[in-house]
């Protein structure tokens, strides 16, 4: 079996520098050179031939020379004489009976290498001998596809091919090649001359009879030969300019070829493209010069084609990839240069290193177990592949593990004293919480050693819970760190993802340690009773299992997978309203409620906090501005009434900014007159002797603007002339000019512009000024409530309220009795206000047994505002005497206001909130309040101030009630 190493001899070095036909007109690339000839001896070229030419022979002659086919037997002078010198050597043109080598793949051209295999033995032992006789040569002819059969198929069946068989499946023409070497079975060929078939002399090997074929005679000067032959030269020089493997044919070519003629660049040309066996096959079969160029042509046009779509897809493809290598390659370079400085070693290398170097100087202080997984994970590292993900996944998470602060806490204060005073600078009042937290640092240091506790600091917005959890920590010297969980519905939030996600982050918690570098600090944990309720479990819980002091000693991060210690951390949660907590977890707190301010706990938290920090945050001196007590209470009573002191704060910034703004441009038309007091010239003039009224007429000639009278400027300077005379500042500033002075008198002047500057003054009658209309009305609507109305007192979210119970008539007529109700009323006040009637209806049955009100009249019961939401059962003593009011025809007694649940059977019930309902009477200018007695330990723990000016009444029976309400006056005491 013959098998062909290569697609065509193409693999073997030819090619040479082809010359330019005409030099002198065509500089071109040398790579190419002249198809001359015509003018050159045949000899001349049969020395160029290939090497193991040894007769010189040429198998493509000259051109001019003979063209016809040599006849079999018939023989050259030259032959002749050749044979004649050296009998024993057979030239090739003495061969003219050949064995018939089939050529799988492609032709043999003349001039060409190509090496085959030849796989039969009989085949391959036949060119031995004949090597071995001198008569080097075999017959190279393409074999024929047979029909339905193409490439390795026709090489499949090559060798069962015999005789005949094998004589019809072998084109006619082929080459004459001579046998440069045989190494086992591969036999190298090099092609010499074109050869036809004309009969078969033997079968096994093939044995053929050929005659040796010339070109037809062309005239070499023939203007359309040389015009196709430049054109075959210069498409070739195109295509060798991209394609370096060209390039080698080209010189091979020429150095055992010699120059080109016409049909040698003809035959160059179609060796060497990449056309298929039988257009190859056509151009050795074609005598004719001019058609055989034009042939070549035509491949070698289609090959330029092919090499420019190949170059568009190379260029494309390394467009593609180039961005991306480069990259690479300059990461590299980076990497390899840093290594080389000495800067960085390789990634894994360093990243150990500073992990290590991190837990250095803390690993006594590491959990055994903690550190053994350390261990472990820098193990890994080592071994993973820097770009893998996993690498980075194990980075990230040694990265979390070597940053938290196991072990080490900050000193914690056990000064009580020193503790108060912090929280006496940062927040009024406060009391409860402030002994809290001073009883805590009592006991850690008389433990030595503090705890962790989760304190619950619940009340109205703005009463300073989240600031007092950040003074606490200043108090105790921790660290302090504050989420917020309102809305929070995701456990990972707390509890963190497990590391097989990706973008896996540990739970707040583990983020906090890391954030503060302390294992105490205190955590404010804002809004727990907007706690979201989860989809994916339970966040609840997983709070429960991070507050727990039971639990938390060993808590676990999904993320970390470590237990960590959190049995230090103080937790300090935030909530407006308690019963929104979740059980479990208010479990385990200890709440502190803070009910909201009084006027004059808002007076003090005004004006000795909220005043003082805005005052500063605006750059605002206190000489330069006067907010009097009677503003601050017109602003608190109108402006501000909810619980909490955020809103104040707010209008007092607002004071403050437009204060800011009005000392700014009053400076700005003082400085003029600073500036005009500088002039040296002028103070020459002056010289001492300025008089006041001289002063003032100037700057009145120069502050033309009328928003600063003539009076104001007057006084600004009149000030200005006596606190710093004229004639020496000015003088220095003229006179020496140093930079020192300069600087100098610069201060200098801008404290005379601030001393000019008129003190701003804010009292109530100029307060709309600066904080526009009030925004509160009276919530009293009544001075004297009407027959059917009762004030009542209400909680909510925001602090305490007044709110009234209005009821009346609708219609009357027998049997008529009923109640409607309106005032969006929840389900509980709506079953309060039944109660309410029914009870109503049995006293008035006692006191009046002859009254059919309620039995004969449609009532109507409302709650103002109708656009607030109101529920609970407080309201049912003040609804009570609400409708016996109506019945009876008689208002209740004036500034009265009450609050209880009442039962049936007229118990009084207690309620909630008395600190913040107490802080609303009084706003409302109630005198009288009445209360559930199991309330009068929650108004008796209240403070004197807020108590102050009230007649309380704490009752258990509605009948106590009924007789305050309506005259009939007892000690309820
Ligand atoms: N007793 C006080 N003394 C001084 N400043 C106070 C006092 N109470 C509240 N403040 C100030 O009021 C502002 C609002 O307080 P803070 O934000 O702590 O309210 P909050 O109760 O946490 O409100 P929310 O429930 O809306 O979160 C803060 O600037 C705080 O300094």
């Amino acid at each position: 079996m013959l098998k062909a190493i290569t697609r065509c001899s193409s693999r073997l070095p030819l090619g040479a520098h082809l010359r330019s036909y005409v030099p002198a007109r065509e500089p071109v690339s040398p790579l190419l050179r002249v198809p001359r000839g015509h003018n050159r001896s045949p000899y001349l070229f049969r020395r160029f031939f290939c090497s193991d030419s040894t007769d010189g022979s040429d198998p493509v002659d000259p051109a001019g020379s003979e063209m016809k086919p040599v006849e079999a037997g018939e023989e050259t002078a030259e032959s002749k004489s050749s044979s004649a010198i050296v009998p024993t050597v057979v030239k090739p043109e003495d061969c003219l009976t050949v064995i018939a080598l089939p050529l799988p793949h492609r032709p043999l051209f003349p001039g060409f290498y190509m090496p085959i295999y030849v796989k039969d033995p009989k085949l391959l032992a036949a060119l031995v001998e004949s090597r071995k006789r001198q008569a080097p040569y075999t017959g190279a002819f393409l074999l024929k596809d047979e029909e339905g059969t193409e490439g390795s198929d026709a090489e499949k069946n090559i060798y069962d091919l015999k005789g005949k068989d094998l004589l019809n499946r072998l084109h006619e023409v082929g080459t004459l090649a001579q046998i440069t070497s045989i190494q086992g079975d591969q036999v190298v060929l090099i092609g010499h001359r074109r050869l036809r078939i004309t009969e078969m002399v033997s079968e096994d090997p093939l044995t053929v009879k050929v005659d040796h074929l010339k070109e037809k005679p062309y005239d070499k000067d023939d203007d359309i030969l040389k015009a196709t032959s430049f054109e075959v030269i210069s498409t070739l020089r195109d295509v060798l300019k991209t394609s370096p493997l060209w390039r080698d044919h080209a010189q091979t070519y020429t150095q055992h070829i010699g120059d080109f003629t016409y049909p040698r660049v003809a035959d160059f040309g179609a060796a060497i493209s990449g056309a298929n066996k039988l257009q190859c096959q056509q151009v050795l079969e074609e005598l004719d010069v001019h058609k055989r160029l034009k042939l070549t042509l035509e491949l070698v046009k289609k090959e330029m084609e092919i090499s420019k779509i190949q170059e568009s897809i190379a260029k494309a493809i390394e467009e593609k990839i180039s961005g991306e290598q480069r990259r690479y390659l300059l990461n590299e370079q980076l990497k390899a240069i840093k290594k080389e400085l000495g800067l960085e070693t390789d990634d894994k290398t360093a990243l150990s290193a500073k992990f290590r170097e991190r837990l250095d100087p803390k690993k006594e202080k590491i959990p055994q177990h903690v550190l053994q997984v350390i261990e472990e994970e820098l193990t890994k590292l080592q071994l993973l592949e820097a770009s893998s993900s996993e690498f980075n996944v194990t980075r990230n998470y040694l990265d979390w593990l070597t940053a938290l602060p196991w072990g080490e806490y900050s000193d914690e204060n056990f000064d009580v004293i020193q503790a108060q005073k912090i929280l006496d600078e940062d927040h009024y009042g406060l009391t409860d919480v402030k002994e809290r937290i001073l009883e805590f640092i009592a006991v850690g240091k008389l433990r030595g050693t503090s705890q962790g506790k989760i304190v619950c600091l619940s009340g109205p917005p703005g009463v300073g819970k989240t600031s007092i959890g950040r003074s606490i920590a200043r108090a105790l010297n921790r660290k302090f760190y504050r989420f917020s969980v309102g809305g929070l519905s995701d456990v990972a939030e707390i509890k963190g993802h497990r590391r097989t996600y990706i973008g896996a982050m540990p739970g707040k918690m583990v983020q906090c340690l890391k954030g503060v570098g302390t294992a105490n600090p205190l955590v404010l944990i804002d809004e727990i009773d907007k706690l979201g309720r989860g989809h994916a479990g339970d966040p609840a819980s997983a709070m429960l299992e991070l507050l727990d002091p039971e639990q938390n000693a060993n808590f676990l991060d999904h993320y970390l997978d470590v237990p960590i210690d959190l049995s230090k951390v103080l937790f300090v949660c935030t909530a407006n309203v308690v019963e929104m907590i979740p059980n479990p977890l208010l479990d385990r707190m200890e709440v502190i409620s803070i009910a909201g301010y009084i006027t004059d706990e808002k007076m003090h938290i005004a004006r000795d906090y909220l005043e003082k920090a805005t005052r500063e945050a605006c750059g605002i001196k206190p000489e330069q501005v006067e907010v009097t007590d009677s503003a601050l209470l017109a602003l608190i009573e109108n402006y501000c009434r909810e619980a909490g002191v955020r809103n104040l704060q707010k209008q007092i910034e607002k004071i403050y900014r437009k204060i800011a703004l009005q000392l700014v441009r009053q400076g700005a038309y003082i400085e003029p007159v600073v500036e005009a007091q500088v002039q040296p010239d002028e103070v020459k003039a002056q010289s001492g002797s300025v008089s006041n009224e001289t002063a003032v007429e100037r700057v009145e000639a120069e502050t033309v603007d009328g928003s600063i009278d003539r009076e104001e400027s007057g006084s600004a300077v009149e000030a200005e002339i006596v606190d710093s005379p004229a004639d020496q500042i000015p003088t220095s500033i003229g006179q020496s000019g140093t930079p020192e002075d300069t600087v100098e008198a610069e201060k200098t002047k801008e404290s005379q512009a601030a001393k000019n500057v008129e003190k701003v003054l804010v009292d109530s009658s100029n307060l709309v000024d600066f904080v526009g209309k009030p925004v509160f009305h009276a919530e009293r609507i009544y001075d004297q409530t009407p027959v059917g109305v009762v004030m009542g007192l209400a909680w909510t979210a925001m602090g305490g309220s007044t709110l009234y119970i209005e009821t009346t008539p609708i219609e009357q007529g027998e049997g008529k009795g009923a109640l409607n109700l309106t005032g969006q009323l929840g389900d509980v006040m709506k079953e309060s206000a039944q109660i309410a009637h029914t009870v109503a209806r049995a006293i008035l049955l006692e006191k009046d047994p002859e009254n059919p009100f309620f039995a004969n009249t449609k009532l109507h019961l409302h709650v103002p505002a109708g656009a607030t939401p109101k529920d609970g059962p407080s309201a049912g003593c003040t609804m009570i005497t609400s409708l016996l009011s109506l019945a009876m025809n008689k208002p209740v007694k004036k500034d009265l206001a009450m609050t209880g649940e009442v039962t049936l059977t007229r118990k009084i019930l207690p309620i909630g909130g008395v600190k913040e309902k107490t802080i609303a009477a009084r706003r409302s200018d109630v005198k009288t309040i009445v209360f559930p007695s199991a309330n009068r330990r929650d108004f008796d723990e209240l403070a004197p101030n807020v108590k102050e000016g009230l007649e309380v009444h704490f009752v258990d029976d509605y009948a106590q009630i009924y007789n305050l309400a309506f005259g009939e006056n007892q000690n309820t005491e």
